[in-house]
């Protein structure tokens, strides 16, 4: 894969307001939603040791999750970190309903379930209280090949934002898009819901399997409220240094 540098965000970022305005959060640390992509509890906690009070917001998924994951969440909410279980819900109604329900206990912060409006509309039925839903639009492993492959007739920019306007009407707590919609999805839903994007890459860094890509600093500039980032902080020599320069970036 190339490595991105900030020629390769130039289009974007032109593309995009200058300094939208992002939510007020105190502590600018929480901008930054550690993914914590690793394969064990250990791997993972000797990860958030080495990065210290660089960071206060993890995310675990289906890697993580599926590795006694779960329990970590509850442990690391406990500890007062946030947490954000992403667990990408999707199913029937009844299902979607009867699982927010059970990970409203968890004392995470955030959980997602994908923007297909049966699914968003079960979640929020589900949702407990201190519980947020983020609802994710399209993933940022997409681009308008890969929705037209995927049986979508719409452009990737045109679905975000037609699932964010959908979400927003529902009455999802946030989106998580790529960067890119950023700036078009706080217009459809308002300065009142949560925009979390990754994808996000510090420049000079791999891409990967992200196509919709933007570095921290340019992601500011759009008005995301919290970025999320993984391998670039999972796989650094030093993921403490690499996570205070991000929040750097976005301060
Ligand atoms: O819901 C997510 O967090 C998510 C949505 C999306 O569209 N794209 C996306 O990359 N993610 C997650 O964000 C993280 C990005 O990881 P890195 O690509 O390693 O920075 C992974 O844990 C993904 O599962």
């Amino acid at each position: 894969m190339p490595a991105l540098t900030s020629r390769a965000f130039r289009g974007i970022a032109a593309a995009t307001p200058k300094d939208a305005p992002m939510t007020e959060i105190a502590d600018p640390r929480d901008r930054l939603i550690v993914a914590l992509d690793l394969p064990s509890v250990q791997a993972a906690e000797a990860l958030i040791d080495r990065i210290g009070d660089a960071a206060t917001f993890y995310k675990i998924g289906y890697q993580l999750g599926y590795a006694g994951g779960l329990a970590l969440a509850e442990r690391l909410a406990a500890r007062g970190l946030k947490v954000f279980l992403d667990l990408k819900l999707h199913d029937i109604g009844n299902t979607v309903e009867e699982g927010v329900r059970s990970a409203s206990g968890s004392g995470a912060t955030f959980l997602t379930v994908h923007a297909y409006p049966q699914t968003m509309r079960a979640a929020v039925r589900g949702r407990g209280a201190g519980l947020k839903i983020l609802a994710v639009t399209v993933l940022t492993s997409y681009d308008d090949a890969d929705a037209a492959e995927a049986g979508y007739g719409l452009p990737v920019a045109e679905l975000v934002a037609k699932r964010a306007a959908q979400a927003a009407e529902i009455g999802i707590d946030g989106l998580v898009c790529s960067a890119a919609e950023a700036g078009s999805v706080r217009r459809i839903v308002g300065p009142d819901r949560l925009i979390v994007t990754p994808g996000i890459r510090p420049a000079g860094t791999e891409a990967g399997d992200q196509k919709r890509v933007m570095t921290p600093g340019d992601a500011r500039k759009v008005g995301i409220d919290h970025v999320v980032v993984g391998r670039p902080i999972t796989g650094a020599a030093d993921p403490r240094a690499v996570a205070q320069a991000i929040v750097t970036e976005l301060a």
